[in-house]
């Protein structure tokens, strides 16, 4: 191969011998080894590609390289479970050897998904010979070789293992920061999300080569990546489910999505058992049904106003671009695609930003509903005031001086029995506005029942406590003459008490409320003797407190 400026790239087809079952290629740092391989390739049976093979295959390429100086050439298959070189020429005729693969790669360049070995030509115009031995567990795709001078290759070096480090990192960050959520909230949807983004992490880590060099395991890792991807499907369509609350809101989904999981597990489990190839393909035919599946539902879901969908979507169609591109790019129908491990490794850490977006608008979403239903438990409908839950949750929080009216309508039976009860919840509509305008700027009003209120008044002393309870009782009067204007039956019946007579706010309520049956009792019977005038009875307790 003459060596140009363009793209030097040697295509599979018809470049590889399968070598001889005899030969032993276990031994790398035998010399002899390869000598014996030289001697095996008139007789040698050329694969027309290396796509589905299994086995140790051997293939020799001349190249003519005009320049003087370092080259580098990529053997670009993403699983090697044993590599060996050699190159000799004319001005170099001792050869040179390196050793390669994923399990072995300390002494090539370090490069992720594929392996990368140096020639070095000590002239202008050297032809150089260069032996390849490449053995492993299966070679889903074509393997081609590139040959790179050392400005391409240091570049391309740079994208290449740059972007997969940053993705794979990025993933795996995500992934704990859903563990975190997931730690904090106990909710179901963070765990599936960090499976989904943890085992997309994991795997590629694992595919690229990443494990092996970190770890320096006694296996090849690189086939994991294939092999944990319907682990990270399984958890993916978990996620899915609890995402959009299928299991209420979507029966149907919900159902399938479950069967989903459940299959991508037992087939994750069952391809550790099958020829890789197949576990290949099938890894790769789940990922193009997810890509497809997560489209119409995440415009499904946009369709219904589901928000949530809208970064589920964007992920996914950008997943599912680069997922097309690299597919293809290991088809070899069209040609040499550059960089698809890369795009895929990075549309794949956005989607999984995007995956981590949609578990924030769930969680939003949550907390808007929690709000709500806070508001609306604590909030009464018609009158628009704190209900009995809020007098209760307020008078936890009360300051130590206080005054508590509690006040009952007078015949609201009455005037729902005469004009019937749309013109009884006026009259219950108009007290609560009334006592909110009254009492607005010195306390708050719940309505605790159907036709009693209490107000919660604050005094900034003990001294300003009669104030403000001799302000309460002024002020009631003028609200019962108020709604007796409007209803003639109507009026209020109240009693106060304040935090001088009581140790708990509850029995500074229980007196106020006492007070109230006292005072309509009062003016039910005016002339019975068996009450006490309310307004006595707490001003003489606050005669009392004061001395
Ligand atoms: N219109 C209307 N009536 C209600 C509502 N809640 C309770 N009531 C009615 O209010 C009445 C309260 O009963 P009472 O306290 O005996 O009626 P009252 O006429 O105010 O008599 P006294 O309190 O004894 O003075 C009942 O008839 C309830 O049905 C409501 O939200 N709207």
């Amino acid at each position: 191969m003459q060596l140009s400026d363009g793209n030097n790239t040697l295509v599979d087809t018809n470049l590889w011998h399968a070598l001889d079952d005899s030969v032993d290629v276990t031994n790398l740092d035998a010399m002899g080894k390869l000598e014996r391989i030289k001697s095996t390739l008139q007789n040698a049976r050329v694969m027309p590609s290396l796509g589905g093979q299994t086995g140790a295959y051997f293939t020799k390429v001349t190249l003519n390289i005009p320049q003087k100086g370092q080259y580098f050439v990529i053997v670009n298959a993403n699983f090697i479970d044993i590599g060996l070189v050699s190159y000799s020429s004319s001005y170099q005729p001792t050869p040179t050897f390196q050793v390669f693969s994923q399990l072995e790669d300390d002494s090539t360049p370090p490069l992720l998904h594929f392996q990368a070995i140096t020639v070095q030509t000590a002239t202008e115009n050297e032809q150089v010979d260069l032996w390849l031995l490449v053995k492993a567990k299966q070679f889903p795709t074509p393997v081609s070789l590139s040959i790179l001078d050392s400005k391409e290759f240091y570049q391309y070096q740079k994208f290449n293992n740059g972007i997969s480090i940053a993705g794979v990192t990025a993933m795996l960050i995500l992934s704990l920061l859903a563990v975190l959520i997931y730690t904090g909230t106990r909710k179901r949807v963070a765990l599936t999300c960090a499976g989904y983004l943890g085992f997309h992490g994991v795997g590629w880590a694992a595919a690229s080569g990443m494990l092996n060099d970190i770890f320096d395991f006694p296996f090849n890792s690189s086939y994991g990546g294939i092999l944990l991807f319907p682990f990270a499907i399984a958890c993916a369509a978990q996620f899915v489910s609890d995402l959009f609350e299928c299991r209420t809101d979507h029966k149907k989904l919900f159902t399938f999505l479950k069967w989903l999981s459940v299959t991508s597990f037992i087939l994750g489990a069952a391809m550790w058992f099958m020829p890789f190839t197949l576990a290949y393909l099938l890894s790769h035919l789940l990922a193009m049904f997810w890509i497809v599946l997560t489209i119409i539902i995440g415009v499904g879901m946009l369709k219904k106003r589901d928000f949530r969908a809208k970064y589920f979507l964007v992920g996914n169609v950008l997943y599912s671009m680069t997922l097309g591109y690299y597919i293809a790019a290991h088809s070899q129908y069209f040609g040499e695609l550059a960089y698809s491990e890369s795009a895929v490794i990075f549309a794949l850490s956005l989607d999984c930003l995007c995956i981590l977006l949609c578990l924030t608008e769930w969680f939003k979403l949550k907390q808007k509903e929690f709000t709500r239903n806070q508001y609306l438990s604590r909030i009464d409908s018609m009158t628009q005031l704190g209900n009995r839950f809020s007098l209760s949750e307020c008078i936890q929080q009360i300051p130590d001086c206080y005054v508590i009216v509690y006040i009952d309508l007078d015949g609201l039976k009455s005037i729902n029995d005469r004009s019937g009860h749309d013109e009884g919840d006026k009259l219950i509509v108009k007290t609560a506005s009334l006592l909110q305008q009254t009492f607005y700027s010195l306390g708050d009003v719940f309505r605790s029942g159907g036709d009693e209120f209490v107000v919660v008044l604050k005094a900034t002393s003990a001294n300003s406590i009669k104030n403000v309870a001799e302000n309460a009782f002024a002020q009631m009067s003028e609200l019962s003459n108020e709604l007796g204007k409007q209803w003639r039956d109507a009026g209020v019946s109240y009693g106060i008490a304040t935090s001088l007579e009581a140790k708990e706010p509850s029995e500074c309520i229980s007196l106020a409320d006492k007070r109230m049956y006292q005072h309509k009792a009062k003016s039910k019977h005016p002339h019975s003797h068996k009450t006490l005038n309310p307004d006595f009875a707490v001003l003489l307790a606050l005669t009392w407190a004061s001395l």
